[in-house]
């Protein structure tokens, strides 16, 4: 016995994936007797129209909090409700739940149990769909739905953690659609200058401002007859969002110094990582746009609930490396069984990116998949303590190495400082927004 736990291989029940339900029955407060059952990933209660579970208790938030379930078992979360989440009368801000739980918001009381039968999610048939890969079933239930979405015109909130893949999410579901030979045009909400969002988005006239030399077409134009996809929508100002709501209710934009507006044909996907609910709760994000984005709701599951990919990940990430530096590809050598075992005990918290910095410093370090390659900030001995310098290492990588670290720690606290909003980090620590974003990437902090 090595006392080892075994990396489990990629069973894919043939039918599909069996999953809990559960239900949410009020037992005190103005609500009670109402009930909701539901086998949803992820159900969310409050005051707002919406919800799973709409409560009319003065005492709960808009969003008051959300339960997902995972592979552990069913977590309550609090969304930064005014009057708080208690979990068998112990306050909480994130806890799990067990069947019969008594759960308790402002002043609305709600049994939790699970229900003996299980609902069953469809599978797609193929362990890939667009450019995602995945032979689990939670990825195959995924592509299962993105398939079905595909074929309409709704728009959609694909909601996940960084590095999981939601751009290829939103171009997957372009490909898919009957707007495939139409544009995919991306922007990027988290990267532009804040004053600049509505004339990417929506065009300027000549003239419109200081610097607009010429008219130009914004994103809503230029993605005409296919689909525009906006990525990091919790970054969108507030003042644009009046604007984003109305081009989407209407199909109509109009230009910065513009006097009439223009009709527009697009398909329309956002991304975020952040709880936009939450978002909501503190008056960033408008409810109304978050309800009219929120149509078809995509959850992108974090890498390491679906860890049985990691070595159908490895191999196409392998190709994929080759490919991007235009270098001939060379075959694959899967990973021995104590790497896999090292790789699947690790948080992942950058997702697929971080697994594909991975394999593209395997790649260029030495040309096969190592476990010595993971950043330090991956490892986690190494991130939670003082940093080690590397002298194993060629001076020049021990330097980056070195400084890799101190990147990410500083990013990483400074970030929880300012609540994760990264424009009060930016400011905070005296580093352009823009910058500041870029260096998040880098680390798949966010
Ligand atoms: N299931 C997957 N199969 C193949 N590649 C993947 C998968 N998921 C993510 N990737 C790869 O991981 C990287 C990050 O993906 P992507 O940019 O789509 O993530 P994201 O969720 O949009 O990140 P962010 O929130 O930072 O914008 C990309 O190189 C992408 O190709």
């Amino acid at each position: 016995m090595s006392g080892r736990t075994e990396l489990i291989p990629a069973q894919t029940p043939a039918s599909g994936l069996p999953v809990q339900r559960v239900n949410l029955e009020v037992s005190a407060g103005p609500d009670a007797g109402t009930t909701v059952s539901s086998s949803a990933e992820k159900l969310t209660l409050g005051t707002a129209p919406g919800n799973d579970l709409v409560l009319t208790d003065t005492t709960v938030s808009r969003f008051h909090a959300e339960l997902v379930r995972e592979r552990g078992g069913y977590r309550v979360k609090d969304l930064g409700s005014t009057n708080g989440t208690r979990v068998d009368h112990v306050r909480v801000q994130d806890a799990y739940v067990a069947d019969g739980s008594t759960l308790t918001f402002g002043g609305t009381t709600v049994r939790f149990s699970l229900v003996a039968t299980r609902d069953v999610l469809p599978l797609h048939p193929e362990p890939h769909f667009g450019g995602l890969v995945g032979e689990s079933a939670v990825m195959r239930a995924l592509f299962a739905q993105l398939a079905r979405l595909a074929a309409t015109d709704a728009t959609v909130l694909v909601e996940g953690e960084s590095g999981t893949g939601k751009e290829l999410v939103a171009e997957a579901l372009h490909q898919a659609s009957p707007r495939a030979s139409g544009p995919f045009v991306v922007v990027d909400c988290g990267s532009i200058p804040s004053e600049l969002v509505e004339s990417e988005l929506f065009g300027h006239e000549k003239g419109a401002f200081t610097g607009a030399t010429h008219e130009r077409r914004g994103a809503f134009e230029a993605a005409s007859g296919g689909t525009l996809f906006l990525d990091e929508l919790g970054e969108l100002p507030l003042a644009v969002q009046p604007k984003l709501l109305r081009a989407l209710e209407r199909r109509q934009v109009k230009r910065v110094g513009a006097d009439g507006y223009r009709s527009v044909d697009v398909r329309f996907v956002a991304a975020t990582h952040r709880d936009l609910r939450e978002a909501v709760n503190r008056g960033q994000f408008r409810e109304d746009l978050y309800f009219r984005l929120a149509v078809g709701m995509v959850r992108v599951p974090p890498l390491r609930a679906h860890l049985e990919d990691l070595p159908h990940l490895l191999e196409h990430l392998w190709a994929e490396t080759f490919r991007s530096l235009g270098l001939p590809p060379r075959p694959f050598t899967a990973p021995s069984p104590e790497t896999l075992h090292q790789l699947s005990t690790l948080p992942w918290r950058g997702n697929v990116r971080e697994l594909r910095n991975f394999v593209e410093r395997s790649v260029a370090l030495s040309g096969a998949l190592d476990a010595s390659f993971l950043q330090a900030a991956s490892v986690p001995a190494a991130s939670a303590g003082a940093p080690t310098v590397r002298v194993e290492l060629p001076y020049k990588e021990a330097k980056e190495a070195w400084l890799a670290h101190f990147e990410e720690t500083y990013l990483r606290q400074r970030l929880a400082a300012s609540g994760g909003n990264v424009s009060q980090m930016a400011r905070e620590a005296e580093v352009d927004r823009a910058h500041v974003i870029k260096l998040l990437r880098k680390h798949a902090v966010r």
